[in-house]
């Protein structure tokens, strides 16, 4: 188990490029699974995570050529199912959560899938019910093998249909939609997710020959085709980081210009900070988070506490409620930060409230912050990282704090942000990876 040692107080200054998005890799990676035909895919993230899912490709039988850094060339026309069978298959499905995604390209395009639960961060259930109900709507058999934790679909040729998933599940919706794309006949998703990930999915799907429309909506409709050819796709920057960095920006009262961030596609993110009072700018494609000392929570109208509350696209991502907590800390005013959809993602708070945060866990959705307005610093301590998100907000954390942090379980933060240490270095940042 690897840890950060981080020396806390230090201003940042200068430019940092997001690197391509997780949730957008794992996705378009596994669609590469649909075609015997070249697909090149650029801005791949290296993380632990997206590596992971590589090598199971690879054990598979795709091949994977790294054309340059950050580009990798998939042809998946030579596939081996029977690996799926393998002790390694078994250990390195159920040590990500995006290797679910390998059942909806496999079982349309082999007629069958098996896959272990999957993994990913532990922050409650994570069920994967709405995947299943959608590929047996489209004719899949499935079967569950409670004991090993083992998933099974089979069918020798799916059928369009009409469904309404139970929730909009991202990772479900990818996974219905790359089986929908090969079933015969029309498939309408309702309820479909449709954050920027599943978006981007589309696009390459439909590149590759596919039939998709309703892109950006929560109605997809696919007319099925027979097959689906190769194609390039570039993946669009991590939004998910560049949050992060506005929230490091902010904590640490420093100038960071976000390179290429993508603007068009962040949503409420840059607003969700605002509303924390933080002075985010737009110039061309980038994001200047300005240096702000001191800067005020709003309330609603009537003058009542805010809340800050996930939601699927085009609401807030789950996956920045850690980072805008941490940022409200120092703030001046309180928010109510209510994590929705997760159960278990909000009790790294007692960390920060050892460092000296005014933080009340409501329950475990709801944590109500009432900001130090920078009136005491947050004190350096020793702590874990639980989940990849925790991990990069008590980052941030410790690096606006007085002292020497140490961060355990760092593979957490490795999982989803490329090289952080190094990179947040460049910035000005004393990390150092023990
Ligand atoms: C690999 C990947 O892409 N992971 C992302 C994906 O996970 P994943 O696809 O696993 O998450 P889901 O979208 O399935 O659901 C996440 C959680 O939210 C709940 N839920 C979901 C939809 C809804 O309308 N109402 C609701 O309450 C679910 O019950 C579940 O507990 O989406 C999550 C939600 O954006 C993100 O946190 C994860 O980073
Ligand atoms: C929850 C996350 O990831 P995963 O779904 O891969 O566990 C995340 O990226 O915040």
């Amino acid at each position: 188990m690897a840890s950060f040692l981080v020396e806390g107080g230090n201003k940042l200054n200068g430019s940092i490029t997001p690197q391509g998005a997780k949730n957008e890799a794992l996705q378009v990676i596994c669609a590469t699974l649909l075609t015997s035909g070249d697909v090149t895919i650029g801005n791949i993230p290296e993380i632990s995570d997206v590596q992971k899912l590589i090598e199971i490709l690879r054990g598979l039988g795709v091949q994977v050529i790294n054309e340059r850094k950050g580009t990798c060339r998939f042809n998946a026309s030579s596939v081996d199912i029977d690996y799926l069978k393998s002790p390694g298959f078994a250990e390195q499905a159920a040590s990500l959560r995006g290797s679910i995604m390998i059942i909806g390209p496999l079982l349309a395009r082999f007629g069958k899938a098996v896959i272990p639960q999957p993994g990913g961060d532990k922050i409650g259930r994570r069920r994967v019910d709405t995947h299943f109900t959608g590929l047996q709507k489209l004719g899949a058999k499935f079967e569950f093998d409670a004991e090993n934790q083992w998933f099974t679909v089979l069918a020798p040729q799916l059928k369009g249909a009409y469904m309404l998933l139970d929730e909009a599940s991202v990772t479900g919706t990818a996974n219905i939609l790359m089986a929908a794309v090969l079933a015969e006949g029309k498939t309408t998703i309702f309820n479909a997710a449709c954050e920027p990930y599943i978006q981007q999915l589309c696009k390459m799907l439909n590149s590759m020959g596919a039939k998709i429309s309703g892109v950006g909506s929560n109605l997809l409709t696919i007319e099925g085709v027979a097959t689906l050819s190769g194609c390039s796709h570039e993946i669009l920057p991590d939004m998910i980081e560049v949050g992060s960095f506005i929230g490091l920006a902010a904590m640490t009262a420093s100038e960071i210009t976000i390179q290429n961030a993508s603007l068009g596609h962040l949503g409420i993110i840059p607003d969700s900070f605002r509303r924390l009072g933080i002075n985010v700018e737009q110039q061309g494609n980038n994001l200047v988070v300005k240096e702000t000392e001191n800067y005020e929570i709003e309330t609603y109208i009537d003058g009542s506490i805010m809340t800050i509350a996930d939601a699927p696209w085009p609401g807030l991502t789950p996956d920045l409620l850690s980072v805008l907590l941490v940022v409200a800390t120092q703030a001046k005013g309180s928010v109510l930060i209510h994590q929705k959809m997760f159960e278990s993602r909000l009790f790294f708070v007692d960390k920060l409230i050892d460092m000296g945060a005014q933080i009340i866990l409501c329950d475990p959705h709801r944590a109500t912050v009432i900001g130090l307005n920078r009136q005491h610093q947050l004190r350096a301590t020793k702590m874990t990282s639980p989940d990849i998100r925790a991990g990069i907000a008590l980052l941030i954390a410790a690096m606006s704090a007085k002292g020497v942090s140490t961060i355990d379980n760092i593979e957490q933060i490795d999982r989803g942000y490329d090289s952080i240490d190094k990179r947040l270095s460049k910035l000005g940042a004393h990390i150092s990876r023990i």
